[in-house]
């Protein structure tokens, strides 16, 4: 069962292609976080879906209806965050949430979507004093109207104190377990990494990657690191280290000797290796790579693999 299917989808501004030949699907009832850096083509992208921005070519479907032919349909069965979202400066927060549920003829209570999205206090109050994270939390009661099969969310967590990204999290994994597909962009890669069955990477317009988390790690040779706490670090060490097959790299950082495998089972072998030396291990820890660098791995080298290691970050 898909929910979004997007084909050859292309547009284009003037001599800038925003977003090209893109083929993508999402199912139905899954997370599938949309990543790419600024300007990769998230927006563009969502944008077309929803009928906001028509197609150069290409075609796409969300929930059955043509993006081109039937966006309105797509609107009413969607519940939609989108990137710039424009508030009425006037209105109650309680307003704006009635005039999103009169327009889907949905029966939600405005009162318990404000609480939910933690807005309770501010109800009676007007939208032009709101805050950022005040306002995304308006939008995003404003998406939930009508319990939508689907969530398009641009940027969810823009703007939201860490409190606020929390509960955006717990939000989003409250409607996927009532049956909802949510689709969302964002460039935390935590929130990401929490919540997502699949993720898409974009650059360039393009689809570079596309899969569940722990593939995409599999699939680009992420490498795992070990980290060795040691009395000291005799010399020959590392070179020794460097030179066995299962090791891309080593460092010292600090009483820390840091090992980047190529082969993740190979650890123990690596232990021996420096005990071998006479070394005194004290601490053992290893650690994946994050999505974090997986992301910037794939938006930032030619390679498309992941970079050195990055040993501040490893004695953190
Ligand atoms: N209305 C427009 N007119 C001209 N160029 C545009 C327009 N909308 C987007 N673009 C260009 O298309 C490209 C993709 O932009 P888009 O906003 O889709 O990226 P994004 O991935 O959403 O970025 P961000 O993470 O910064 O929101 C950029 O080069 C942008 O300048």
């Amino acid at each position: 069962m898909v929910a979004i299917q997007i084909d050859s989808l292309t547009r284009r501004f003037g001599d800038v292609t925003a977003v090209d030949g893109l083929d993508l699907e999402v199912r139905r009832g899954e997370v599938y976080g949309f990543l790419g850096p600024n300007g990769a083509g998230k927006s563009t992208t969502i944008n077309m879906l929803l009928g906001f921005t028509p197609p150069t070519s290409g075609t796409a479907t969300v929930l059955g209806h043509d993006i081109v032919d039937d966006s309105l349909a797509i609107r009413q069965a969607t519940g939609v965050l989108p990137e710039d979202f424009g508030m009425y400066d006037r209105l109650t927060a309680r307003k704006h949430v009635q005039f999103a549920i009169d327009t889907k003829g949905a029966t939600n209570d405005p009162d318990a979507l404000l609480e939910r999205v933690g807005l309770q206090e501010a109800a009676d109050r007007k939208a032009g004093g709101f805050s950022t994270g005040m306002k995304q939390r308006v939008a995003l009661a404003m998406a939930l109207v009508g319990e939508p099969e689907l969530l398009i969310l641009d940027e969810p967590s823009s703007g939201l104190d860490p409190n606020g990204a929390r509960e955006m999290r717990q939000i989003i994994l409250e409607e996927v377990d009532r049956g909802a597909t949510v689709f969302f962009s964002s460039h935390i890669m935590e929130q990401v990494e929490a919540i997502c069955d699949r993720v898409g990477i974009m650059r360039d317009g393009q689809l570079v990657a596309e899969d569940t988390i722990d593939s995409l790690k599999d699939q680009f040779d992420a490498e795992s690191r070990l980290v060795l706490t040691v009395d000291a670090v005799p010399d020959g060490t590392l070179s020794s280290l460097r030179s066995m097959a299962s090791v891309s790299d080593a460092q010292v950082s600090g009483h820390d000797i840091v090992v980047s495998l190529r082969d993740s089972d190979q650890k123990a072998a690596i232990i021996n290796a420096v005990e071998e030396r006479g070394v005194k291990i004290t601490d053992i820890t290893s650690k994946e790579p994050s999505l974090e660098e997986l992301f910037a791995a794939l938006t930032t080298s030619d390679s498309g693999r992941l970079e050195n290691t990055n040993s501040a970050e490893v004695n953190a």
